[in-house]
């Protein structure tokens, strides 16, 4: 294992910003995802700089652009208040953005024909992806036809959820005991008993899950535990008094959510991060949707999670398989990336603006995501029925 332990600063390198001319879309419209992105002034409340230099370190870090860039502002459609950010300008910028990442609805039977006779893996993120983006992370709930795509799915190929949550959480969620978990950003992965893997993963053991089932358990950062505790603990502690501030302990991570916390106090809550990092240089931070994760310095991630579970699956080595990974924000790009490297499958970005993204695809929303497994599921009943 790969352990960068001796990484000076707490910050995660952001990718690099997009390169707008490419995309032919005018920067005044480019929506959240680039830290340093340009905002229409009108959309965005001014954080004030304070003189004093209080909050330097995250105005200088570029800590404060990323937390407002990362998600697009929310928007009452009819009576449903959704994270949604559409105008004329959004809708034209998508419409250039969706040429270079097209929809995987419309290009459907292009992915099931080229998918034929192959073994799909199907991967999925929770939140974003299976659930809408809400104000409360617990009231993240997906539906109940949504489960029933996603069984439906696993029916036919192997399926995994890689979530940033706690795994025993995002269990709960799903509910589904026909898949694989990996929480934590896959630091913390119940997969299939493989002999080959357990030989050449020294911190994978062989458990059960909660049926009773033999299976893999694959959790590389579990030295990390105590110092997520104390961190979680001491978050907890200096965020109390910032109104709507919560902080969530997945187990190998933490998350500071300010989704629900005024504007004008996201310094004070960077700033608490930030002090929080500085103090513990073997953790670092990564970027969500209105949430600032800490995370090991640690060289594991969704990506290397798909891997571990291609390889602990026996789908590693073989030419005819076809990983589908599809997932909506930063985290999800490590495993777009691995797909493109290794030239196999497809990432799916789940986004309703354009995105600087590793991923081949595009799907607007959860709904759009339903809609895609059930092609998927029909297009493999026809296939075994010819
Ligand atoms: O990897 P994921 O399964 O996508 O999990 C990423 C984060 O998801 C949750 O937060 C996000 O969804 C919440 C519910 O819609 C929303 O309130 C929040 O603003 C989003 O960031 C989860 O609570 C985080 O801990 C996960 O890291």
């Amino acid at each position: 294992m790969d352990m960068t332990s001796n990484h000076a600063s707490p910050v995660l390198t952001e990718p690099a910003p997009m390169n707008k001319s490419r995309l032919g879309i005018h920067s005044a419209i480019l929506p959240y995802s680039q830290p340093g992105a340009s905002f229409p002034p009108s959309k965005y409340i001014p954080i004030p700089r304070k003189k004093s230099g209080k909050f330097d370190d995250v105005w200088s870090n570029g800590w404060l652009d990323a937390m407002k860039s990362s998600s697009p502002p929310r928007k009452k459609i009819k009576d449903f208040d959704a994270e949604f950010a559409s105008d004329d300008d959004t809708d034209v910028a998508y419409s250039s953005w969706v040429l270079k990442h097209p929809s995987a609805l419309g290009s459907l039977e292009q992915i099931t024909s080229y998918a034929r006779n192959k073994k799909i893996a199907v991967f999925l993120d929770y939140d974003g992806t299976l659930s809408p983006i809400v104000d409360d992370p617990d009231c993240a709930l997906m539906s109940n036809t949504m489960r029933f795509a996603v069984r439906n799915v696993a029916k036919y190929f192997p399926t995994a959820i890689i979530s940033g949550r706690k795994r025993e959480k995002v269990f709960d969620l799903v509910g589904l005991t026909e898949l694989y978990y990996a929480g934590s950003h896959g630091m913390d992965i119940v997969g299939p008993v493989s002999q080959t893997v357990l030989n050449s993963h020294p911190n994978c053991t062989r458990s059960t899950d909660h049926q009773g089932k033999d299976v893999n358990l694959f959790q590389p950062a579990r030295e990390f535990l105590p110092m997520i505790d104390e961190v979680f603990g001491t978050l907890v502690e200096k965020t109390k008094d910032i109104r709507g501030a919560k902080v969530e302990n997945h187990k190998f991570c933490a998350a500071v959510h300010y989704r629900n916390v005024h504007e004008k106090n996201w310094p004070t809550i960077a700033q608490c991060v930030h002090d929080v990092l500085k103090d513990h240089p073997r953790l670092r931070l990564t970027h969500g949707r209105k949430v600032l994760e800490i995370r090991p310095v640690f060289d594991w991630n969704k990506g290397k999670a798909v891997e571990f579970l291609l390889e602990s699956l026996g789908l590693n080595a073989s030419e005819d398989v076809l990983p589908i990974y599809i997932g909506d924000d930063r985290t999800d790009e490590d495993a777009f990336k691995v797909l493109r490297e290794r030239n196999q499958g497809y990432g799916i970005l789940v986004s309703s603006v354009p995105k600087e993204t590793n991923a081949f695809y595009s799907l607007r929303d959860p709904p759009e995501v339903m809609e895609f497994l059930m092609g998927l599921v029909g297009s493999r009943k026809v296939e075994k029925n010819t």
